[in-house]
This record gives C-alpha cells, structure tokens and sequence, in this order.
C-alpha cells in the first residue's frame, strides 16, 4: 500500500514543492489545505501530515492531529514555548516528526557546532550566528538559527535562555562573557543561509551553509513522512532520520 500524504499549507512557498515531492517519491497525495481547510477531515484521508504553515495554528493542529490519531511532520518554525509543550503532549498520543530544517547538510552543520562549542573555551571564542532570509519571513531568529545556538549551547553545557544575545540594538554594552548572539538578515528571495562563527583573539572560524532550492527542504519533509508512518508515539528529529 503506498503511504497517503496530506499537506497542511498546500497554498504556500513549501506547500507547492511538497505537492509536487509526494508523487514522486512514490506516495499519494491525500490532499492539501490553505488556512481555510479542514485539517481534521484531511487528517482522516492521510496516514500522515506533513505542515509547513505558521506558528499561529500549530498548537491547534497539534490538538487535532493527536484527536485523529494521524502521524505529524511539522516543518512550521517560530513556534513559542507553549506550542513546543502543545507538540509534546500530542506526541504521546502520535509520533510527531519536528525539525526547523529538512536538509540534510544542516544537520550536519548543527552536529558540528555542537562539538566545536564542546571544543572551543567560551572564555575565549565568542558565538555568532547569522542568518539570511528572503523578505517574506515572518519569525526571527530562524529556527536553524536558534537550533544552532542551542547546538552550540549543549556543547558548553549551558541553556541557550541564559545566554542567548538577539537583536542588538542601542546602548548594548559590551559583549558579555560565554553570549551566543544573534543577526537575522532580510532581503530579496534567500532561500536560507545560516553560519555559525566563532571568533577569538587570534583565530576565526565559521561554518556556513546555503540552502539553493527549497526543494532539498521538500524532499527532506517527503523522506521523513515515509519514515515517520507506522513509527510508535514519540517525537522523532532528522537526527532519528540521519542517524546522526
Ligand atoms: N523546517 C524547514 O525545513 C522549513 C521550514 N519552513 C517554515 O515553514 C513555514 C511555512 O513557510 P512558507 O511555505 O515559506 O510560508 P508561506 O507563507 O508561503 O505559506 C504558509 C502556508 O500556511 C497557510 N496558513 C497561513 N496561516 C494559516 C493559519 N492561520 N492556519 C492554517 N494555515 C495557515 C497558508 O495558507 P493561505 O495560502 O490560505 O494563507 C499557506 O498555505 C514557516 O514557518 C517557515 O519558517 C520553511 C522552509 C523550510
Ligand atoms: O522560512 C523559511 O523560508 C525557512 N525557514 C526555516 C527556518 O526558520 O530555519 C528553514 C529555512 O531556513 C527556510
């Protein structure tokens, strides 16, 4: 039986790349909603949602999903604490599939930054992340970007909260001791680009990736979809995927 794929922000930027993704990977596609579908209905024509919308609804279709037992890649990024919780309570209930970005060579990138933090003394070399967007992205950090800090945070055993610097503006004062910073970028139509550097006195070391085609973001969204189906209740990541 091929996996039926349903797609929550059919209408979008990822939603018509994803529409165009299910096929041909070999799976069917169940059907697709904008923000005036009904994703319970949906839900029951899919074996599992793939979600690329805002983080406006995901505590709503979090509920939803978990009510009709349907698998969830969620790809939404911007969501707050409070949807993070709302996505962990449904991930009792059903396997939930959530990454802040489908390509695989970012998650390659966040399995480095975690382990020159690991590496590198925060005394001495300072954590930047930027990030590049094209002009139409509503949440700021990225999601990669703050997966980044928290990669690098894990590294140095600290909690990304109590250090995090975002949004420089005005009379900041100086830079404090162990900060991750923050420098979201907007303009044109970037697809996605993120670098991480670390900079001491007498060295500077950056890693960087571009996103070229939010397709690499599809395809990536489609593989996990087929990997997540008939998995067990639990929150699954592109690590779980990677094998990383
Ligand atoms: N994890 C990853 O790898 C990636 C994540 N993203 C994230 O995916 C999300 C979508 O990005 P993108 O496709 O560029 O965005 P778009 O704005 O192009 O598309 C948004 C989609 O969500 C729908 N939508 C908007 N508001 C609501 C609502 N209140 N309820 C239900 N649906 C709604 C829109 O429907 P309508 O047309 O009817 O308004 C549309 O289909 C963002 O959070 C983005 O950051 C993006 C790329 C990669
Ligand atoms: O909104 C986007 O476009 C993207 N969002 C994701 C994020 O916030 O990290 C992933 C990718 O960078 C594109």
């Amino acid at each position: 039986m091929k996996t039926r794929i349903g797609i929550a922000g059919i209408t979008g930027r990822m939603g018509r790349l994803l529409a165009e993704a299910v096929p041909a990977s070999g799976a069917v596609l169940a059907g697709g909603i904008g923000r005036d579908g009904d994703l319970a209905a949906l839900a029951v024509e899919s074996d599992v949602i793939i979600d690329f919308t805002t983080a406006a609804t995901t505590a709503c279709h979090a509920r939803s999903l978990a009510g009709a037992a349907t698998p969830w890649v969620l790809g939404t990024t911007g969501l707050t604490s409070d949807d993070e919780a709302e996505v962990n309570v449904a991930s009792a209930r059903i396997p939930v599939f959530a990454a802040a970005n489908f390509a695989p060579g970012v998650n390659l990138v966040l399995a480095i930054a975690e382990r020159l933090g690991a590496a590198l003394p925060a005394e001495s070399h300072d954590a930047e992340i930027l990030e590049m967007h094209h002009r139409q992205k509503i949440d700021a950090p990225s999601g990669t970007a703050i997966a980044l800090g928290r990669a690098i945070a894990q590294g140095r055993g600290v909690d990304l909260d109590s250090v995090i610097e975002s949004g420089r503006h005005g009379a900041t004062g100086a830079r404090k001791p162990g900060a991750i910073g923050f420098a979201a970028l907007r303009g044109g139509q970037i697809v996605g680009s993120h670098s991480a550097i670390f900079t001491a006195a007498t060295e500077q070391i950056t890693i960087t990736h571009h996103a070229l085609d939010r397709r690499i973001f599809a395809d990536g969204a489609v593989r996990a979809a087929l990997w997540l189906a008939g998995k067990p209740p639990g929150r699954y990541g592109m690590r779980d995927l990677l094998g990383l």
